[in-house]
């Protein structure tokens, strides 16, 4: 494949390297993430550059409906008929021109037709050339057409697709719609998990502000930071000796509500990385089990350098799949249950916007088959009078309240348990956000905290 850098291969600078990781999403189904952290290690850009081309990346994606309607105006054939890396070249020029002012509009245009040049086509170049240009003569906004229905124009304002946006309409109205549709669009936050067995939430918010880091504490959870200005936090001081872990503050949330006590034997169904099971063990104080099992081998050693890290001892790992758990553990020996269920990922879109492009109705239908299949198989562990906590990253209601009440329909030894810690359930409560009343499942969303969108739902053996 020509990758648009023309013969020496390597990227040559934050836009370079942005058009090829564009690439590999568009035509790889690559993952941003993965994606941009192996072109930056590679192109070793300083940081400000490294930050732009990240920007790029996820600026692209995430604007991308909005961005092919106004080329589609300009552009023959547009998207369809125009060379891939043309395209990507394009889009990410329209996405400076448009969301990124700091970048002069002449600067803009000169690195474009530069990167055109150097795949040696001087046709293109003067494609790009008159295209940006005609668009800076013309005005940038490109005006939606009046009288779009409400999915419609969500859709093409705030970049979603067409299906995603009429879903989230119906299950949630039209005004939650655009708040989180606008909220996908923001930075995510950079957040951590204070480890209580190493340090505490203020002497870490003192170290992280004397070295740069704009830290505050998270307005959801006790234990969690909000780190602006932070770069990636595996590189702030107390990482690599174990005072903290990189988590969401919604993800923060799980652990506590399933709220085990020291001495409990825990159990999490799915757990590489590891990010729950090592908060598990913290609110153990290390004292008693957390059996951590994932299906995939390879995941098994993340899950043991994130304890080694935090210097936690009651982590023991386990490989199997979560539908094999009832026959190789002991029924009814858990005092807490987790599935922290594979999912869609609709809640995390700001951290990786492709989900919103790659993600299709029938995903989510069988995903919550797979779901429902795996809680109905794993409930059997869960002690009489134990806790089953549920918990997705996605904001789909057939993988969360519809799969709990298939689940409680189909177990009736089982209940929604409303008795979170009130340390939870304040900051929600607070903000408006709780249900009334309140059951024991909860769905947070993303414009709601800034956070990422979680549903966790707290359940009861009764038997
Ligand atoms: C949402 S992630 C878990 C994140 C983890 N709990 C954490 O907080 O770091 C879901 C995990 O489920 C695992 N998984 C998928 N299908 C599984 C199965 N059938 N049995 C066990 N694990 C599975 C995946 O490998 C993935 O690591």
């Amino acid at each position: 494949m020509n990758n648009g850098f023309g013969k020496g291969g390597k990227p040559k600078g934050p836009r370079d390297v942005a058009v090829q990781v564009l690439l590999k999403v568009e035509l790889n189904e690559a993952f941003s993430g993965l994606a941009l952290n192996q072109a930056l290690n590679a192109a070793e850009l300083s940081r400000p550059d490294a930050g732009l081309a990240t920007e790029l990346v996820y600026g692209t994606i995430q604007r991308l409906n909005t961005i092919d309607y106004a080329l589609s105006g300009r552009v023959k054939g547009w998207p369809a008929k125009v060379e891939p890396w043309v395209r990507v070249l394009l889009r990410l020029s329209y996405y400076q021109l448009r969301w990124l002012s700091r970048v002069p509009a002449h600067a803009v245009v000169a690195e474009a037709v530069n990167i055109a040049k150097r795949r040696g086509h001087s046709g293109i170049a003067g494609l790009v050339n008159g295209v940006l240009r005609g668009l800076i003569r013309d005005g940038i906004d490109a005006p939606l057409p009046q009288q779009l229905s409400a999915v419609k124009r969500i859709s093409l304002e705030h970049s979603h697709p067409e299906w995603l946006v009429a879903r989230w309409v119906s299950a949630y109205g039209e005004q939650t719609t655009e708040a989180m549709c606008a909220a996908n669009n923001e930075p995510p936050h950079a957040s951590a998990r204070v480890n209580p067995l190493r340090s505490n939430r203020e002497e870490l918010l003192a170290a992280m502000n004397e070295a740069g880091i704009s830290a505050r504490p998270s307005p959801l959870s006790s234990q969690g930071i909000i780190a602006d200005k932070a770069g990636n936090l595996v590189h702030a001081d107390g990482y690599k000796e174990g005072r903290f872990s990189i988590q969401d503050e919604s993800s923060m949330l799980v652990a506590k509500v399933a709220n085990p006590k020291a001495g409990m034997s825990v159990l999490d169904c799915c757990a590489a990385p590891g990010g729950k099971s090592t908060h598990l063990a913290e609110l153990l104080g290390d004292k008693g089990k957390v059996l951590a099992n994932d299906v995939h081998f390879h995941k098994e050693a993340l899950i043991q350098q994130q304890a080694a890290r935090l210097g936690i001892a009651s982590v023991e790992t386990m490989v199997a799949d979560a539908m094999d758990l009832p026959d190789r553990l002991p029924e009814k020996s858990f005092d807490v249950v987790l599935l922290d269920a594979p999912c869609s990922g609709l809640g995390v879109i700001r951290r990786k916007p492709e989900i919103k492009w790659n993600k299709s109705p029938d995903d989510l239908a069988s995903l919550s088959e797979l779901q429902h299949r795996l809680l109905d198989r794993i409930q059997s562990l869960v002690k009489p009078g134990g806790t089953l906590v549920y918990s997705t990253c996605t904001i789909a209601p057939e993988e969360n309240e519809q799969t709990i009440s298939r689940f409680l329909q189909d177990n009736p030894s089982f209940a929604l348990d409303p008795d979170w810690p009130e340390e939870v359930l304040a900051p929600i409560k607070t903000a408006g956000y709780l249900p009334e009343p309140f059951t024991g499942a909860l769905q947070l969303l993303p414009h709601m905290f800034g956070s990422d969108g979680f549903f966790i739902a707290r359940m009861r053996r009764s038997d």
